[in-house]
């Protein structure tokens, strides 16, 4: 497989490293992954996250494996094992889908490095689009709010949200971004300021919730999230939180979009309340942990929620970004989804 090269993913010279995203922003330490494994346990523990990334770095697992000499009933196992780690970004599902296409080619070995790559490359060019439509929203002064992370490091390109935002700011300029930290794990509080600090964008990073208050105050312009599931009627999974944003949004009547590309759309799935919403560990929300440690304030058993994400109703959105074009409630209500993929 030729060498590729990303923010927190990398194959080169027949090795693939993931930059460990638990750790960052304090440590930045690159894991080698050579099976399934430690792939699944990377995935597992968000040392790789994001859905488009998650989907990319099984792919190049796969593709590597198939080069090594895995048989094809091997590689379908550790395909059918990678996609059962994270159950709610289709884009993983969307990866392991073409894999099992090129599985069953006679040249399968060409068929599994040729997807993987194209997979990888295909992603960066999703970035661009989304990011070049995306801007077009966005004025000169904005201070935009967003959620989790959806930049670079969740992707093999500039992002989707955040790529937003960057080529924004590489625009017009003037940006200012209000972070939410992002409970229980702190993707904007870790990587969404690391990445904007990193891209000297001006950002503030807040609990999620003052956002509220931000909004009633007229501080916020404009919303822009990343998701990890658009069901076919336009309502969209993403990191827990999303939907509080949303029903604040409306309510304050700011204009909220949402930002992903082709890789993330589910026709087959009819609405938000078929996606299979991921639950995960209690200690996640009894305290937290990192490259600082660990701590847990709750009572070591308090029953605890843990939702990893979230259901935004179509209805709440102004404009779905994707990488073919900015889609309103108009287009979506005539199925434009359906037409996309
Ligand atoms: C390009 S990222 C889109 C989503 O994957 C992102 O918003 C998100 O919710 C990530 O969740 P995570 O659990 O950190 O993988």
């Amino acid at each position: 497989m030729q060498d590729l090269i990303a923010s927190s993913i990398k194959y080169q010279q027949g090795t693939l490293t993931v930059l460990d995203q638990y750790l960052l922003p304090h440590q930045q330490h690159w894991h080698v992954c050579n099976d399934v494994e430690t792939m699944k346990d990377l995935i597992l523990t968000l040392k790789i996250r994001g859905a488009p990334l998650i989907g990319l770095g099984a792919s190049l697992l796969v593709a590597h494996l198939a080069e090594q000499g895995m048989s094809q009933s091997a590689l379908a196992v550790a395909i059918d094992e990678l996609e059962a780690t994270r159950p709610t970004a289709v884009n993983l599902m969307h990866c392991m889908a073409k894999l099992r296409l090129a599985l069953v080619e006679t040249d399968y070995v060409a068929a599994v490095v040729s997807t993987a790559e194209q997979l990888f490359k295909e992603d960066i060019a999703l970035c661009d689009s989304m990011a070049e439509r995306g801007a077009v929203l966005v004025d000169k002064g904005d201070n935009i709010l967003t959620h989790c992370n959806t930049g670079a490091l969740a992707t093999a390109g500039v992002g989707t949200a955040l790529g937003v935002i960057h080529k924004a700011q590489q625009r017009h300029g003037d940006i200012h971004v209000w972070v939410d930290e992002t409970r229980p794990l702190l993707q904007g509080g870790r990587l969404t300021a690391f990445e904007l600090e990193r891209w000297q964008i001006p950002y503030t990073l807040i609990c999620d919730n003052m956002a509220a208050s931000l909004m009633a105050a007229g501080k916020v312009d404009k919303i822009f999230v990343g998701a990890d599931r658009i069901a076919a009627n336009g309502d969209f999974a993403n990191k827990v939180g999303t939907y509080n944003l949303a029903v604040l949004a409306h309510f304050h009547n700011i204009p909220f979009y949402v930002v992903a590309p082709l890789t993330t759309l589910d026709t087959q799935t009819a609405c938000g309340a078929n996606i299979e919403i991921e639950q995960r560990s209690p200690n996640e929300v009894r305290g937290v942990s990192g490259s600082f440690g660990e701590a847990i304030w709750a009572p070591t058993n308090a029953k605890v929620h843990n939702p990893a994400f979230d259901v935004t109703p179509a209805s709440l959105v102004t404009g779905w970004v994707l990488d073919s074009g900015v889609y309103n409630q108009s287009d979506i209500e005539q199925g434009i989804l359906k037409k996309l993929k």
